[in-house]
């Protein structure tokens, strides 16, 4: 048998000679995955049909398929590997599965919508969808009884012939997952001993808390093997995501500095800028937390945080991940901002009084070597300013800095999972020119600009081919789920206790002012800059003040620096700044930085500047 590995170039043969003589058809298959053209393809489903009768049949089945996912997103990944070459249709049977009575014109019909948009107006497009939709079959029927999955193991098997391999896909509320996959192991799981498999796709959210998502774990565990069930989080199939692991670990440059040592905090920021739209309903029974950071921030905060697995293989990795979780200190309510946008709670399937999150701001800390005192920033929220998805990795201001860069900024590492993948280095460099002067800028990787042409695949996409190779690294197990609930459950019970109340904000803004001053006061804690008073408490010293000015008129810069009085008590900031400001030059419009040092240490005096300006122009 030719195990799922093939398009990585591996397979299981044993016949050394048959693996020789396919690699060239193998690395074909590689090449051409990102080609958008789909009758590129159209001799991969020879390629395939060549091991079709050592491989058998494959059936996906999409339980579910009259809803908003199936339509969105399973069904167009589908479509995707089919016109890559992946689900070749002398193999490969699709099966869609719910309650509505429709027919099986009619499922077809929504799928087309989907896959035809006015963009898509070549010929080959619309053909390519009409022959993928021919692999698929509807069946109706309920989610608990045994009838429909009778009816529906007999579509299977009809199409079947050699070793059976079945893929069913719960695109449902979580809430029918013990009774289907009861359903699907009584009546419709493989019969094949020869290479045949059954595996199930569970969705997000599995259970609401700890006790809940263990009990669901607990009732599918009794059905399949933890090696049978894939628990989709769908953040774990995006690129930028997929390429944490080789960032981190394929980089020399990273591995020392990538510890408390250095990084200063880690900000992972999920951002849409609309409401909950049509899935109010859903949304309010679990919120901001259970929907994205319990899950999706949480699994990037595992990937960016664990230590080096031994090997790439799914449970090496997926152990590393545990240890992290299991490492999360207990959350303090004071490092907790939860915000609801106004006009939330006029969606009709949302109660007036509802108390849920559609926004937060969370500070995780993780206890061991690596990262003590480091705080892990978790942001998420709906109808906001923007819709974005990036990780922050600021690093710590650099030690004795001669060049007073501070308030340039810190360096920065940014990972932009989402839109227009990117990741970036914020540097502090020589602003070119005769003057020795500082500046920040960026080491820029953006994917539109270096893989021009590259079609990044959509995560469900990845996702699915994974689980058809059986390749379990990009989904949650078992103990892992249970370690990431019990970060969170404690907090999660007192705001559905209505303890915690969010914290009203205007749809289109940055969420709660409330969450910014948490982030500031958790990361300048953390960078320990001496405030105002740390430096009066020194009064009497004999240190010199000095001020650097930083400011933009236009589309020039401008910066000075000088020694101006000595340190002898707080009136001496109003005297030193008069002083400073003079040098201010008269086109100066624009923002003014402004800073005054004492004996060795910065003052962040940006207000009083404010204040002052008026009075000397
Ligand atoms: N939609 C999205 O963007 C995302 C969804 N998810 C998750 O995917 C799963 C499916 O989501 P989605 O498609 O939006 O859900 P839907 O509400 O659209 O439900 C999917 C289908 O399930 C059936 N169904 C709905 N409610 C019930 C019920 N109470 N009891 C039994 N069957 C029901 C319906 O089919 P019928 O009545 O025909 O049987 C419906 O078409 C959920 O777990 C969700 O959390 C995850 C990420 C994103
Ligand atoms: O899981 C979910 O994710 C989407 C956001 O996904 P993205 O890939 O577009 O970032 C979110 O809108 C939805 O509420 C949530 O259930």
């Amino acid at each position: 048998m030719i195990d799922s590995h093939l398009a990585h170039g591996q397979t299981s043969l044993s016949s050394e000679g048959f693996f020789k003589s396919n690699f060239l058809l193998v690395r074909s298959i590689q090449l051409s995955y990102s080609s958008p053209d789909p009758f590129l393809f159209s001799s991969f489903p020879r390629i395939f049909s060549k091991f079709e009768t050592r491989c058998g049949s494959l059936s996906i089945v999409v339980l579910g398929a009259s809803g908003d996912l199936a339509k969105k997103k399973t069904f167009p990944a589908l479509f995707n590997l089919y016109r890559q070459g992946f689900l070749p249709p002398s193999e490969v049977h699709i099966f869609g599965y719910a309650r509505s009575k429709i027919t099986d014109d009619e499922l077809k019909e929504r799928i087309r919508g989907v896959l035809i948009q006015a963009k898509d107006t070549m010929p080959e497009h619309s053909e390519s969808v009409s022959k993928f939709l021919q692999l698929i079959k509807y069946v109706s029927g309920s989610y608990d009884t045994e009838e429909g999955f009778h009816l529906l193991d007999n579509e299977i098997s009809k199409h079947e012939c050699g070793s059976s391999r079945r893929l069913f896909y719960l695109a449902l509320p979580p809430s029918v997952y013990p009774s289907v996959c009861k359903m699907i192991k009584r009546c419709c799981t493989s019969k094949s001993d020869s290479g045949g498999w059954s595996r199930i796709v569970v969705e997000k959210p599995f259970g609401k808390d700890t006790e809940s998502a263990e009990q669901l774990s607990a009732q599918i565990g009794e059905l399949f093997d933890e090696s049978q069930i894939y628990r989709i989080d769908h953040y774990l199939g995006k690129e930028l995501v997929q390429n944490l692991l080789v960032l981190r670990f394929a980089n020399r440059f990273f591995m020392p500095l990538w510890n408390r040592d250095n990084i200063d905090n880690v900000q992972i920021v999920f951002r849409e800028d609309f409401g909950t739209e049509g899935r109010g309903g859903y949304f309010d029974e679990y919120g901001i937390i259970r929907d994205i950071i319990q899950n999706h921030l949480l699994q990037v905060l595992c990937l960016i945080a664990m230590e080096k697995p031994i090997s790439l293989k799914p449970e090496n990795i997926r152990d590393e991940k545990v240890k992290v979780l299991q490492s999360v200190l207990p959350i303090k309510d004071e490092e907790v901002v939860l915000g609801q946008y106004d006009g939330y709670t006029s969606d009709p399937t949302v109660p007036d009084n509802s108390n849920t999150p559609t926004f937060a701001t969370v500070i995780l800390r993780i206890h061991n070597e690596r990262w003590e005192g480091v705080p892990f920033v978790l942001k998420a929220g709906k109808a906001l300013n923007s819709r974005k998805a990036e990780i922050r990795v600021q690093f710590k201001d650099v030690p004795g800095d001669i060049f007073k860069c501070k308030k340039q900024g810190r360096n920065e590492f940014v990972i932009r999972l989402q839109p227009s993948e990117a990741m970036y280095m914020k540097l502090t460099v020589k602003q070119p020119g005769l003057e020795m002067d500082t500046v920040q800028s960026e080491l820029d990787l953006s994917y539109k600009h270096r893989y021009q042409g590259v079609t990044i695949p959509e995560a469900y996409e990845r996702l699915i081919l994974d689980t058809i190779r059986g390749d379990q690294q990009h989904f949650v197990r078992r103990d892992e789920l249970k370690a990431a609930w019990e970060i969170f459950s404690p907090l999660l019970h007192i705001i559905d206790d209505g303890q915690l109340k969010p914290i009203p904000y205007k749809p289109g803004s940055r969420g709660p002012a409330q969450a910014d001053e948490l982030l500031t006061k958790a990361t300048d804690d953390n960078c320990k800059r001496p405030s105002h008073h740390d430096v009066e408490k020194q009064q009497g010293a004999e240190a010199g003040i000095h001020s650097w000015l930083t400011g933009k008129g236009g589309d020039s810069r401008w910066q000075h620096s000088e020694r101006v009085g000595s340190y002898n008590g707080p009136w001496c900031y109003k005297k030193a700044l008069f002083r400073a400001m003079l040098m201010l030059p008269d086109w100066m419009d624009g923002t003014i930085k402004c800073s005054l040092g004492f004996g060795g240490v910065e003052v962040d005096v940006l207000a009083a500047v404010t204040e002052s300006l008026n009075p000397l122009r």
